[in-house]
């Protein structure tokens, strides 16, 4: 297999403009298999457009992007949560992970719903309806569902910006155990600094529009056997903070 099959997304010389607007590029990105990239950046400066072009839901004006090698299909090869939870609001929450796997053809089993919503800290709630469940658990729910189509990329965007910050604290922490476990590449847009480093195994900052990129960065941090409040609190963590929120207050005039 080359390195190009082993990739799970390539972005190459893209831009994209809505209309007279250039909202994106050039652009040139490579993304390994396994990867938890986090994009970030100023408020319009097109993070959601680079997302949704790795979706398929948008063409790149110029250039190209490619999900595993192939041009992406939209709805296939990738589990997708956004900042609402889109949920079912007539179905239990057993009952839209079980409609998501349905979905993606596969056999709906009680122990595999069960499962799904355990992984995502909500074995206890199946038979409740999504009106019945706070803002925090219906995104869970919206995870476990991204994560019941057996796909090989996880797309969110700003999954969590809805959420009060205790809540989302408790769900970075929650998504960064399970992204660990299941080494889905990954990839997640974000405002927040603090997010991105401690959910990232590489954080990207994108310039204000046309967003290009400002700053490639790796983050090797540990990402098992830690627990959040102590990474939060390591001297390189603090430091790669610095490092990100440099770049992006660099380049934004206010
Ligand atoms: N459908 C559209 N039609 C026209 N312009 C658009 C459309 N979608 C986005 N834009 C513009 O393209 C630029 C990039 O938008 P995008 O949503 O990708 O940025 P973003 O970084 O995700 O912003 P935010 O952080 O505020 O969500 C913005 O200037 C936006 O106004």
């Amino acid at each position: 297999m080359s390195s190009a099959e082993a990739d799970a997304i390539t972005v190459e010389a893209v831009t994209h403009s809505y209309g007279d607007v250039t909202a994106l590029g050039p652009i040139d990105l490579t993304v390994p298999q396994g990867e938890f990239l986090v994009l970030v950046g100023a408020s319009g400066c097109g993070k959601s457009t680079l997302l949704r072009l790795i979706a398929g839901f948008e063409q790149p004006t110029a250039g190209t992007v490619r999900t595993a090698g192939q041009p992406p299909v939209p709805g296939r090869g990738a589990g997708l949560v956004f900042q609402q939870p889109r949920l079912f609001p007539w179905k239990t929450v057993g009952g839209n992970v079980a409609l998501a796997l349905k979905y993606a053809g596969q056999t709906v089993t009680p122990a595999k719903v069960d499962e799904l919503l355990a992984r995502v800290g909500l074995h206890d709630v199946a038979q409740r309806r999504v009106w019945q469940i706070s803002g925090g658990q219906q995104q869970r729910v919206a995870i476990a569902r991204a994560l019941a189509v057996d796909n090989p990329l996880l797309l969110l965007d700003e999954p969590f910006a809805a959420l009060d910050a205790l809540t989302r604290e408790k769900l970075q922490d929650d998504l960064r155990q399970v992204s660990a476990s299941t080494g889905r590449t990954s990839v997640f847009v974000t405002h927040s600094v603090d997010e991105a480093v401690f959910l990232g195994s590489r954080v990207v900052v994108l310039t204000p529009r046309p967003g290009t990129v400002a700053l490639d960065l790796r983050i090797d941090l540990p990402r098992t056997g830690i627990a959040a409040d102590e990474l939060r609190g390591l001297p390189e963590f603090a430091a790669l903070r610095a490092e990100v929120g440099h770049a992006i207050r660099d380049r934004v005039t206010v």
